[in-house]
């Protein structure tokens, strides 16, 4: 019997990145691991609370459905919940599905109707008399946001219903909003013309599109609606899914054509193979199939999890793998000049886009595969994340070929490479005058976390870079309405909203300047602790890399990063002209600002001794992120957070209460930034589409936004 105490902590462990992961997904639309890589945490997890149930912690993911509301819309209590599917990535696992459908049926016929798993934003809407009359997001499976007019604006959504036959009086209709592949193409092509980081995949993009305020907006984006269910307080209105179908596109709702009904588990897992390459001729991101009961009854007699149907079950394609030809190897300088290797590959369809680069992480990974120009490769991708390598095919190689020579000089500036000791990237070290990295700087400097300058993207600073227009990020303040005039693409009111945008950035907190000037491993949390420590750009230049090896949080290496960076003439002139200019390089108020609202909604107690921060740091970094310190435990009470020497009786209390008890790392975890080392900077150079930087502007990921990706369905 393995350890009930390891086993309490992997369950809390699992649940607090869960937690942290659909977090990231519905608010933010951002996927930092693939799915199937989330699916196996879940299952895990899933496992551990079968085996032991009493630690099972309340609110444990595996009984929620993974979105919010958020505050931008008014909500709606849903008719009936909108759960999610189970979900499984083998053809064993279905058998176990059919199985148990079996048995609950007690050996009643029945049939499957099989669908393809569109990947886009669930929605619910209701017809009243024919007429759209409410369009609502999933949320929280139980309340969503009501989303009506920007619902509306969808082209193959109709507002009246065809009356022949005639519908319900009055009754609802579930399915996916998405974003068609060719728009969402363009969209992509429109955003690398622009510079913009790209979105990751169209779900991405279909719900940060709902999330706009601006309906006009939304119209323009071209979504589209596929529907699958039918729900209505009649009962029997259709004996069957498949009838309910029928009937949706009968009225004139958009239903897709490719759905069919198997009496067998064979004929299921034929459809699945039918469509396993065909999916991507559809106009539409699909991510696998889902099998449904057909019979409303049987359906009924199934019945539901907390959190899904028993009679549905979603089968998931595995990460699409493909072989094409390396052509070339680029090398991409980044803002601290490292370097990152990228393959140029003949284009291939890889999940329903085409590949055409991958990325190659460093010079190890190019000796380990032993890659080589002309090779044949193998290129994977899942989801959503950036393709990449994973092997050769090496019974095409060409004859004669060689291993790839990695560059010893910067394909930017020519000077020779280093690799510091124990480092997986080679890095310019000219960072004075390296093109890529002066404009990586300056993009950095403008970006949303750090100066945040409105007018200033990344797209407008890079090309003031290239028109030698602005170098660092000092000669932004030099900037004038005459300098400007004349330039494309830049009216008059562009140039004066990016002038008033150069002054409002005057009154960015000090730590977000600290955090813009881009220094090596100085990410926002940090940037944030030497600011509260040292107040002033002064003090803290003073320091010596002991001094400030010493401040909590921040270690030897970023230490002797920052001490480094001050000795640098040009770094300290730098600092010389944004205080002429009236940049803020001290703090002044008192009141700390907030960071992020990740932990909003959320409640905490704080007990025992912490190791890796004091007890006022935690609190501080909870309500910084929107989280609510309280003194008592309670039953509505989100976490306990237990550090060495807690009482007995909270612990107790808690668990009484089904209160999650979480550890320090665990909460930690729940708020990016404060634990990783901000090295985290080398992910953001390779350019990540999975990169939180990715939906700027046009799909703000909403500070307090609203769920992504959605499981609808009854
Ligand atoms: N990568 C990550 O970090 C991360 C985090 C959270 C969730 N996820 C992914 O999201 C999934 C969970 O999301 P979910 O709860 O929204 O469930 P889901 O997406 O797996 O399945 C339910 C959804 O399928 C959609 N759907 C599409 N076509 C359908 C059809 N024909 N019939 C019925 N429903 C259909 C519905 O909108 C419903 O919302 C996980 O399996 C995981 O892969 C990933
Ligand atoms: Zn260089």
């Amino acid at each position: 019997m393995p350890d009930p105490n390891s086993i309490q902590h992997r369950i809390s462990t699992l649940t607090a990145r869960l937690h942290h992961l659909n977090y990231q997904y519905y608010q933010n639309d951002i996927s930092e691991i693939p799915d199937q890589e989330f699916d196996q945490l879940l299952a895990e997890l899933q496992a551990l609370e079968k085996v032991h149930p009493e630690l099972a912690l309340a609110n444990s993911p595996t009984q929620r459905v993974g979105g919010t509301i958020t505050k931008q819309f008014p909500t709606a209590q849903h008719k009936y919940p909108m759960l999610s599917l189970g979900n499984t990535y083998s053809e064993a696992d279905l058998r176990d599905f059919d199985e148990r459908v079996r048995k609950g049926l007690e050996g009643a016929e029945f049939a499957y109707v099989c669908e393809m798993k569109f990947d886009g934003v669930a929605m619910s809407l209701t017809y009243e008399h024919g007429q759209l009359t409410r369009g609502v997001t999933r949320g929280d499976g139980t309340r969503g946001d009501v989303v009506t007019s920007n619902v509306r604006t969808i082209k193959n959504l109709p507002l009246h219903l065809r009356e022949t036959p005639a519908p319900p009086p009055e009754f609802e209709v579930r399915g996916e909003i998405f974003l068609p592949l060719p728009v969402f193409e363009d969209l992509n092509r429109e955003r690398e013309q622009n510079g913009e980081a790209l979105l990751a995949n169209p779900r991405n993009a279909a719900s940060g599109t709902l999330k706009l305020q601006d309906s006009a907006v939304v119209a323009s984006r071209r979504l589209r609606f596929f529907a699958y269910s039918f729900l209505s307080p009649e009962r029997n209105v259709f004996p069957s899914h498949s009838a309910a179908l029928e009937a949706l596109k009968a009225w004139g709702l958009p239903v897709s054509d490719t759905w069919r009904r198997c009496t067998s588990l064979a004929e299921v897992l034929d459809f699945i193979h039918t469509w396993e390459k065909k999916r991507f001729e559809l106009p539409v991101a699909t991510d696998g199939i889902v099998i449904k009961v057909d019979d409303f009854q049987q359906q009924e007699a199934l019945g539901f999890t907390a959190k899904s149907p028993r009679w549905a079950i979603a089968y998931k394609y595995p990460a699409e793998a493909g072989r094409t030809r390396l052509n070339e190897v680029h090398y991409q300088v980044g803002r601290t000049g490292a370097v990152t290797p990228v393959a140029l590959l003949t284009p291939v369809a890889l999940a329903g886009t085409v590949v055409k680069r991958a990325s190659l992480h460093n010079a190890n990974q190019i000796a380990a595969l032993d890659l080589r120009l002309g090779d044949m490769v193998f290129v994977e991708k899942g989801g959503e994340i950036i393709p990449k390598i994973t092997g050769v095919d090496l019974t095409a190689r060409p004859e004669g070929s060689q291993p790839i020579q990695y560059p010893t000089a910067c394909p930017a500036c020519g000077t020779p490479l280093l690799r510091p000791g124990g480092e997986a990237h080679f890095r310019c070290p000219n960072d004075e005058s390296c093109p890529p990295q002066l404009r990586a700087r300056l993009e950095h400097y403008v970006s949303r976390k750090a100066l945040n300058i409105d007018g200033l993207g990344a797209e407008t600073v890079g090309r003031f870079a290239e028109l030698a227009l602005v170098r660092t990020p000092a000669d932004i303040y030099d900037l004038t309405a005459e300098k400007l005039t004349g330039l494309e693409r830049l009216g008059e009111k562009s140039i004066q909203n990016l002038i008033n945008g150069i002054d409002a950035s005057k009154q960015v907190p000090f730590d977000r300047v600290l955090f813009g000037l881009g220094i090596r491993y100085v990410g926002e949390t940090v940037a944030e602790k030497l600011a509260a420590h040292y107040r002033t750009i002064d003090a803290l230049l003073a320091a010596t890399a002991p001094e400030l090896a010493a401040v909590p949080e921040v270690g030897g290496v970023i230490a002797e990063s920052l001490a480094a960076w001050a000795t640098h003439a040009s770094n300290r002139q730098l600092i010389e002209r944004l205080r002429a200019a009236g940049v803020q390089l001290a703090l002044t108020g008192e009141a700390p600002q907030a960071v992020s609202d990740r932990l909003t909604g959320l409640t905490f107690v704080l007990s025992g001794v912490f190791e890796q921060h004091s007890r006022e740091d935690l609190q501080q970094l909870i309500t910084q992120n929107g989280g609510k310190i309280t003194g008592s435990i309670s039953k509505k009470l989100s976490f306990l957070v237990a550090g060495d020497k807690m009482g007995p009786a909270k612990r107790e209390k808690a668990t009484e209460l089904k209160v999650p008890i979480i550890s320090e790392t665990d909460l930690l975890a729940m708020i990016p930034g404060s634990t990783e080392p901000d090295s985290a900077d080398e992910a953001l150079e390779a350019g990540s589409a999975g990169d939180p930087e990715a939906a700027p502007e046009a799909f703000p990921p909403t500070p307090s936004g609203s769920p992504g990706k959605q499981a609808s369905l009854f």
